[in-house]
């Protein structure tokens, strides 16, 4: 039932078709928008799907090493919640996936697999659920819609999920927006992260994270991107996340110093990500800051230039379903 590696193995009945799906990574929380503001990021998971005789699961890349390839593999369940949700049986299924989206940084992996899941079995089955409905399902599912809001619609998305339902907007960020994210060497899983919040803040924070994440969202609708250094604070989840990342709060102080537009931790972390104006053109003393912070507390990171995503996930229609999903990614489709 598994294989890792470059193999091109296919269990999927012929006569039904391969659906290929692309999904961006995403950031949540982006600055004051704890749980509500996310952004999608052009770093990307790649799927396969296909209905099968028997179950198959290949994942490719480096990223995906320790992923389950049995029927505990989370693209296999969301799968099999979306086909009882739409009312059809489809137990046996030929996944393949490749990602250059690291696990549990606080990219969003766990949400890109979500949506990749739902979008490509709801291709497999004739897009029977909208795309409205795969929202409110992705949403139930990670309990916050902010990563998987941006993973499905793309761009930056406000959203909120009340336990029931999920609404959203999106806003397309200007091209000149870059983002630099610093990716520490370590895995810090959302639960963990999660587990060091309080369960109720102060009406004094409650107050300061509205007002902070409603001028972020205004400056984005207006293009005021001067405002952004006010607006990405945030008192409801970074103070506490703080002592999991050695040099974040160092980071999120004098980023602005360095160049950047503004800095925050990306989902529950450990990534951290500044947002830059490309025109301001100080991007390389901002890199240097951010790993000389980081090293000067003893995190290795890997830092990496990226552009948010206007995109959210899409089926792909120009992949060769005659060899692997790696060989399509690479490029290296034959005729
Ligand atoms: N393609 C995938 N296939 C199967 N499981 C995956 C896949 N991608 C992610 N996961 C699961 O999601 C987990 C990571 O989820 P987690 O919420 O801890 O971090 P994250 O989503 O990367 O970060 P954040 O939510 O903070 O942005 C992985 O350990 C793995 O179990
Ligand atoms: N909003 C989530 C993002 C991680 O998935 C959190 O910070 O816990």
């Amino acid at each position: 039932m598994s294989v890792q590696g470059d193999g091109g193995g296919n269990a999927a009945k012929s006569g039904y078709p391969k659906v290929y799906v692309k999904v961006p990574a995403s950031t949540a929380n982006l600055g004051p928008g704890f749980d509500a503001l996310g952004m999608a990021l052009n770093l990307y998971e790649w799927i396969e799907m296909g209905i099968a005789d028997r179950t198959e699961i290949r994942v490719y890349g480096e990223q995906m090493v320790g992923v389950p390839t049995d029927k505990s593999n989370l693209i296999y369940k969301v799968a099999q919640l979306l086909f009882d949700k739409a009312g059809v049986s489809h137990p046996e299924l030929d996944i393949a996936m490749y990602s250059d989206i690291p696990l549990t940084r606080g990219l969003g992996s766990s949400a890109t697999a979500i949506v990749g899941a739902l979008v490509a079995a709801n291709a497999l089955i004739g897009n029977k659920l909208s795309s409205h409905e795969l929202f409110q399902i992705a949403s139930a599912l990670e309990k916050h819609p902010d990563n998987v809001g941006a993973s499905l619609f793309g761009g930056l998305i406000a959203a909120f999920w009340d336990g029931e339902r999920a609404e959203h907007i999106r806003i397309v960020p200007e091209d000149r927006l870059d983002v630099l994210v610093a990716i520490p060497r370590f895995e810090l899983a959302t639960e963990k992260a999660r587990n060091v919040l309080p369960v109720s803040v102060t009406m004094k924070d409650a107050v300061f994270n509205i007002g902070h994440s409603s001028l972020l969202v205004a400056a984005f609708c207006t293009g005021r991107y001067d405002m952004i250094r006010h607006a990405m604070k945030d008192a409801l989840h970074q103070p506490y996340r703080a002592p999991l990342i050695p040099g974040m709060t160092d980071i999120l102080e004098q980023a602005q110093q360095h160049g950047a537009l503004g800095a925050a931790l990306s989902g529950a972390g450990p990534t951290l990500l500044a947002l830059v104006d490309g025109k301001e053109g100080r991007g390389a003393e901002l890199e240097a800051f951010l790993q000389g912070t980081l090293a000067r507390h003893g995190i290795e990171a890997d830092t990496m230039w990226l552009k948010p995503c206007a995109d959210g996930a899409v089926v792909l229609t120009h992949f060769d379903p005659n060899v692997s999903l790696l060989d399509n990614v690479k490029g290296r489709a034959r005729v």
